[in-house]
């Protein structure tokens, strides 16, 4: 993969279609769509010489900002700067991002692809996450199913994209350390003060909250009050600590559960 970053208008001769091959391509769990055209034949936009037969591809003028908000899947394009290897050898860049949408052919303007999103050889790997990955991470927290996948021809960066280093850490890790922050939870006790920062655990009956306080209500009017002071207390817990407030009845029992979840487990409850 070999690139510039080009400062080119996109409008005059870009065109919709995905390519066969990209630079280090990423592809996340929303997008629009493209107009596809066969591309056999085209050598990939992450080669450094220009190989490729010359292909035209015309313009169409897809809403691309409007489409994307749609879809489900995104493709996503990042061009490496040249190795210090390669500037020796003379290599040379045949693919550029032209603005963030457009692929170009730097031997042959006419040639350009579309993706949702392109990025230049100056993009940090934490600008490709905000921007690429992020939000696949933060529907996942909230039930989404998502992938997050790189394909490239070698050397193309995938690795230096999806794992980086610690100088400059990849995709993944920034996944793992934002998925950790999200599920952070604090569980506190709305019918004890003094049960804060309680601990989830898990036995053979279940899920449990450690040291939460259970009271047996006999009656309507007992169980309303300790929802009401539940509740006096949940305010100021919720506006503090973005928690959710569940009630579990357990009616053959006769007695009230009132505890405290994290979004994350509600959601995880109520499905
Ligand atoms: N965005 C970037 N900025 C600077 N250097 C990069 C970038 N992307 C890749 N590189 C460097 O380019 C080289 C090739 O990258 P990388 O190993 O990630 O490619 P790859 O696609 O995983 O290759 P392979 O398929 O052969 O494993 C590495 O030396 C890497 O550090």
């Amino acid at each position: 993969m070999a690139s510039r970053q080009g400062s080119k208008s996109k409008k005059s001769n870009s065109s919709h279609p995905r390519a066969v091959n990209s630079p280090s391509s990423t592809t996340t769990s929303s997008s629009k769509h493209f107009l596809e055209t066969s591309l056999e034949g085209l050598s990939s936009p992450a080669s450094s010489s220009a190989r490729s037969k010359p292909q035209y591809f015309y313009s169409e003028s897809v809403p691309l900002d409007v489409e994307r908000s749609k879809e489900n899947v995104t493709v996503t394009v990042r061009f490496r700067p040249l190795s210090p290897r390669e500037i020796r050898q003379g290599e040379e860049v045949a693919w550029y991002a032209d603005g963030e949408t457009i692929v170009r052919n730097e031997h042959n303007p006419l040639i350009a692809y579309a993706y949702d999103r392109v990025f230049g050889p100056t993009t940090t790997t934490r600008h490709v996450y905000d921007v690429a990955a992020q939000h696949v991470i933060s529907g996942s927290m909230e039930g989404i199913n998502g992938t997050i996948f790189a394909y490239g021809v070698t050397s193309s960066g995938k690795t230096h994209t999806m794992h980086g280093d610690q100088r400059s850490p990849g995709i993944i890790p920034l996944a793992v350390k934002d998925a950790f922050s999200i599920i952070q939870e604090v569980v506190n006790d709305l019918l004890n003060p003094a049960g804060q920062n309680l601990r989830i655990r898990e036995d053979l009956q279940g899920t449990f909250v450690e040291g939460i306080k259970e009271e047996v209500v006999l009656s309507p009017a007992h169980a309303l009050s300790l929802i009401a002071a539940g509740e006096d207390r949940w305010v100021d817990a919720v506006n503090a600590m973005k928690e959710l407030l569940v009630w579990q009845w357990s009616t053959d029992m006769l007695d009230l559960q009132i505890s405290i979840y994290s979004a994350a487990e509600v959601t995880q409850y109520l499905h």
